[in-house]
């Protein structure tokens, strides 16, 4: 297994270009399934979970075609299964996505039940019971969902929390179903919305995309698209995390800064100078970064997933800070590994309290799920001496070339291979 051979204490300077957005890329590609046309994406990032998922519809029957310029055809003209087996499945969330799609154009689907990352039980109770609402027939099966329907039928699908993945299941099987869909209590995430848009540059009739209300009106088919997937809101906020932390001047590029308010509001009250402009952000940080609390939420409230990076940072920060996360109930994963670095971090349920401390000191840790990862190598970015990270597979299922962008930066960050000694 690789790891990361990380020597604190280089301020990071330069520029980076942000990637496209892996949790908006993965329901994308599974909507593929919706039409029998050639679906045209870009900017789709370079990550082993994309892989996964190419590996997973390509089982299918999909026909994949990666291009130069992390361009990716997917066509999906004749279908071989409508099986998503464990094996594939197993590393991934996201598989969860052929559900929808599968049951909307083919009327069958068997989805092993997803892994991803263990960051809490993560259910799928809300897919299932709203595809139902749709009129299909689901159950599951020896650890498969199994899922029926000869057309699936409009209907109101009030889901019990706010789930993002379930909401664009639900979304994609919507489309294709016959009538009216209302969505209430749906996601307002930028990527439930990218994929709401690609669906209407295929045919989809969708309003309410980026409210807590979407509507839908089923259309008969839908046809090919060229779609440009859109920027890593988590990967910019990692980048602008580890700016805060390790201090220096950095421009970001092909970003959305309308989609990281709250990112950009914490890191502006820790005492980062940020500058949006178009698809830029640039960032500088010429002090020690001050101490942030926060809650995470559903969008537009501060994400699950940068939970970790800013707690990294609030790790060295001035002060004392207080996070909560109400996501999910095992996302504190990575506080035994910064203290493991020196930070003075006590839990107390879904609270964390976290006392700054000035420097940390590098020590070998392991990386428990992706944005832990992402954590830890913020924090041995400004350690002293050499941090090493293990399992950074799970760093590779979401951040695309993160060593060579921050190295890029100027840090002191090194790969190194599985088997080599550190
Ligand atoms: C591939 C992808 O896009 N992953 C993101 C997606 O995950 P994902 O879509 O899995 O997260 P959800 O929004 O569904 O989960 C929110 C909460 O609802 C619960 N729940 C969800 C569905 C369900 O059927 N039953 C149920 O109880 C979950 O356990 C969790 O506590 O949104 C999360 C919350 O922003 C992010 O952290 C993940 O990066
Ligand atoms: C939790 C994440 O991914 P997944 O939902 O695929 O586990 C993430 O992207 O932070």
């Amino acid at each position: 297994m690789d790891k990361l051979n990380i020597t604190g204490g280089n301020r990071l300077q330069g520029e980076v270009i942000v990637s496209g957005a892996k949790n908006a890329a993965l329901p994308i590609m599974c909507a593929s399934l919706l039409t029998a046309d050639p679906v045209r994406l870009a900017n789709v990032p370079d990550l082993n979970d994309i892989d996964t998922l190419v590996r997973l519809l390509a089982r299918m029957g999909v026909r994949t075609e990666r291009e130069a310029g992390n361009a990716l055809v997917l066509q999906a003209d004749r279908l071989d299964s409508c099986e998503a087996p464990y094996e594939l499945v197993k590393t991934m969330r996201a598989s969860i996505l052929v559900l929808g799609p599968l049951l909307a154009r083919f009327g069958e689907a068997r989805v092993s039940l997803p892994g991803g990352c263990a960051i809490g039980q993560r259910p799928v109770d809300q897919h299932i019971k709203g595809l139902a609402a749709l009129g299909a027939d689901v159950r599951v099966e020896h650890g498969f969902v199994v899922a029926r329907a000869e057309r699936l039928k409009g209907a109101l699908v009030r889901t019990d929390m706010i789930t993002v993945t379930g909401t664009e299941n639900l979304l994609m099987a919507a489309v294709l179903a016959e009538g009216e869909t209302v969505l209430a209590n749906a996601a307002r995430e930028p990527e439930v919305v990218d994929l709401a848009n690609l669906l209407i540059a295929m045919g989809a009739r969708i309003e309410g995309q980026g409210t807590d209300r979407i509507v839908v009106q089923g259309v008969e088919r839908l046809h090919g698209v060229d779609y440009r997937v859109m920027p890593d809101r988590i990967e910019a906020g990692t980048f602008l995390c580890a700016v805060g932390a390790a201090g220096g001047e950095v421009v970001l590029r092909a970003t959305a800064p309308d989609t990281m308010g709250a990112v950009l509001g914490k890191l502006r009250d820790a005492g980062v100078e940020l500058a949006c402009e178009g698809d830029t952000i640039r960032a500088r940080m010429a002090r020690r970064p001050r101490a942030v609390g926060f809650r995470t939420q559903e969008y537009p409230g501060f994400a699950t997933d940068m939970q970790a990076q800013l707690m990294a940072m609030n790790a060295v920060a001035e002060g004392t800070s207080v996070i909560t996360e109400n996501i999910f109930e095992n996302r504190f994963m990575h506080v035994q590994e910064l203290r493991r670095l020196g930070a003075d971090i006590e839990i107390d349920g879904h609270t964390a309290v976290v006392k700054g401390v000035p420097a940390l000191s590098g020590a070998t840790v392991m990386a428990t799920d992706l944005r832990a990862s992402a954590s830890l190598v913020i924090a041995g970015l400004v350690a002293e001496g050499v941090t090493t990270v293990e399992r950074i597979y799970h760093l590779d299922r979401g951040y695309e070339y993160m060593e060579r962008k921050l190295a890029q930066l100027g840090a002191a960050i090194v790969r190194v291979p599985g088997g080599a000694s550190a």
